[in-house]
This record gives C-alpha cells, structure tokens and sequence, in this order.
C-alpha cells in the first residue's frame, strides 16, 4: 500500500480482531438475558464498534453520535457540542457507549453526564484504546482494549486530516518522514 506518510504498526489487524471477540465475549456475559444498545461516538469509532457488534450474541441495538470539542489547542478543550444527535430515546436502557480512543477524556466527561440525564437504566464506557498517560479527568472506562503510550495513532477508524481511517491496523504516523 503507498500511503504519503510513512506508518508503523502498532497494533496489527490479527492482534485487534483477537482483542475485539475477547470484548464481545464479556460484554455478551455481562448482559446474558438483556438487550443492549451500542452508542457510537462517529467518526472514530464506526469501525470498531462494526466489529463487536458482530461479537455481542444478546440483542444489540447501535445509535450514532457525533460531538466536537471547541477552544484551541491540540487536545479537546473542556467543552463540547453534539453535532449529531442520537436518534431514539435511551431511557430504561442498557447503554454502552463506544469510543474509538480515550485521550485527556474531556470528550467523555462531558458526554456521560448529557447521557445520564436521560435515564438509561445503565450506561459505561467500552474503547478500543486507551493513552492513559494524557488523562486531564477521570473517566469510568468499564471495557478497554489497549493501553497505548502518548503517540499520534491512525487506523481502524482513526484519522490524521480525515485519512487513514481506513487502515486495517492501528499505526504511527511518522510525520518528519513525508515522502
Ligand atoms: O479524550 P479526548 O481528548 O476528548 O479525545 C477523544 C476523542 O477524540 C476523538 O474524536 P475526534 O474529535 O478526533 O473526532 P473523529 O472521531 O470524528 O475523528 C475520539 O474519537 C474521541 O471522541
Ligand atoms: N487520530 C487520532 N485521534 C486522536 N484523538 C486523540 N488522540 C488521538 C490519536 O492518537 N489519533
């Protein structure tokens, strides 16, 4: 594949199916007898959560959202807007809302209790991946697949400029190296 970055894997495609059935298979026992509903975070997190949809064996229902965070800066700013809003009620549901990656956790923080609101009769967090290292505030993640240091990932739904979402793996993009 001719990518204009030079990307390194970091998590290969083999390793992240693996790790994915692991999760529907605990959240498939976690839930025996009830019915779920998957809210995915868009863009991010489109393909990951895909994927374990088709690893839940009890009843799973899957609503989009979309939020951005404004401010400046690299990092989201404690704030954000839903620029997509979900499209049926959550109330007297068992909710799981699913993240591509979890970085300062702003996003979430912010999220869950708009959510909350709305009474689900429950609601966590289940991410694919997890840069424990840049956490500004405290996030409940009850699901997660890696932890990964402090680097710029793409892939598996992840973006740099809205590309690579489409890789099968989760990579570093190397951004002196352009070629
Ligand atoms: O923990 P935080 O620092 O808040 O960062 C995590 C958020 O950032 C990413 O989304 P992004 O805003 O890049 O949108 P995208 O999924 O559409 O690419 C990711 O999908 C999370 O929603
Ligand atoms: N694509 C991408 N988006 C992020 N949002 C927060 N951290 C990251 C990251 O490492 N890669």
């Amino acid at each position: 594949m001719s990518n204009k970055h030079k990307i390194s894997v970091m998590i290969s495609e083999d390793k992240l199916q693996e790790k994915i059935a692991e999760i529907g298979a605990k959240i498939s026992a976690d839930y025996e007898g009830k019915e779920i509903k998957l809210i995915c975070i868009l863009k991010g997190s489109i393909f990951f959560c895909c994927e374990l949809a088709k690893r839940i064996t009890v009843p799973v229902k899957i609503d989009f959202m979309q939020t951005s965070s404004y401010g400046s800066g690299t990092t989201s700013s404690g704030n954000i807007v839903i620029k997509k809003e979900l499209d049926e009620s959550i109330e007297g549901e068992h909710v799981i809302v699913v993240e591509d990656i979890i970085d300062s956790g702003n996003t979430l923080f912010r999220l869950m209790p708009m959510l909350e609101e709305r009474n689900p009769a429950d609601i966590c967090i289940c991410t694919l991946l997890d840069k424990p290292d840049r956490r500004e505030v405290d996030i409940d993640v009850k699901y997660n697949g890696f932890n990964i240091p402090d680097e710029f990932v793409v892939g598996y739904g992840l973006d740099y400029d809205q590309m690579y979402r489409n890789l099968p793996f989760i990579g570093v993009v190397h951004l002196d190296d352009e070629n």
